[in-house]
């Protein structure tokens, strides 16, 4: 099986990015959403992204925001990767996929496995499903564990990763029930909401490649 890949979301210093990047992160994830604990302008996440090599993806992390907004965020952080964490529709991520270079991820909250299918509306319209815990008072970076039994035997029509709730302690058991392609963690690798705790960056994927 090939390596697990491994998404550090959230990061707002270079030495959060610089730390999961040394640490063997995949992809780094930056948070436009100004909500969220997580939020970083578009001048310092593009900043940001200019200190990430070119072997590790960027994934800017977007929330229902409007085609013209979107463009803007897009020109001006210059992602590898944009992640939609709202209630974007297929059509519009359809669009975004057609009309532009970037890889395309709909974050899903999943619930049962009827929203298994659910999601099969956006098959051939998106590059990646992120599968989330359902919103809660965010719609994502809650720290809420997906139930990741119905996961387990899941036959995917699309490429995926397993997000929400994910930590150094229970990744293992994550990636052994699921067999997840790819893991993405944000709010367990933090000392208080949004900031990061470089050790547990660090803890975060050597669990991942030991599992
Ligand atoms: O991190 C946030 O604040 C956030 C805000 C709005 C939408 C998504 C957000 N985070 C993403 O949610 C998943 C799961 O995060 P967690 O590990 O449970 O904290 C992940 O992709 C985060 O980047």
């Amino acid at each position: 099986m090939p390596d697990t890949m491994i998404k550090i979301c959230g990061l707002k210093t270079p030495e959060a990015v610089d730390a999961a990047v040394d640490a063997g992160a995949t992809h780094i994830g930056l948070v436009h959403f100004e909500p969220s604990p997580r939020h970083v302008s578009l001048n310092d996440a593009a900043k940001l992204r200019r200190r990430v090599p070119d072997s590790v993806k960027v994934v800017l992390l977007l929330v229902n925001m409007q085609p013209a907004p979107t463009g803007e965020a897009l020109d001006a952080v210059q992602p590898d990767v944009v992640q939609f964490h709202g209630n974007e529709t297929p059509e519009w991520l359809a669009l975004v996929k057609e009309k532009t270079r970037y890889e395309v991820w709909k974050a899903w909250g999943l619930m049962n496995a009827q929203s298994l299918e659910n999601v099969l509306a956006y098959e051939s319209k998106v590059d990646r499903v992120l599968y989330d815990a359902p919103a809660k008072k965010l719609p994502g970076g809650n720290g809420v564990p997906l139930d990741w039994s119905l996961l387990r035997e899941y036959h995917h029509r699309i490429a995926w990763g397993l997000a929400g709730g994910l930590t150094p302690e229970n990744v293992v058991d994550a990636i052994r029930t699921t067999h997840a392609p790819l893991v993405d963690a944000s709010s367990g690798l933090e000392s208080a909401p949004g900031v990061k705790d470089i050790d547990r960056i660090t803890a975060f994927c050597r669990a991942v490649r030991e599992a």
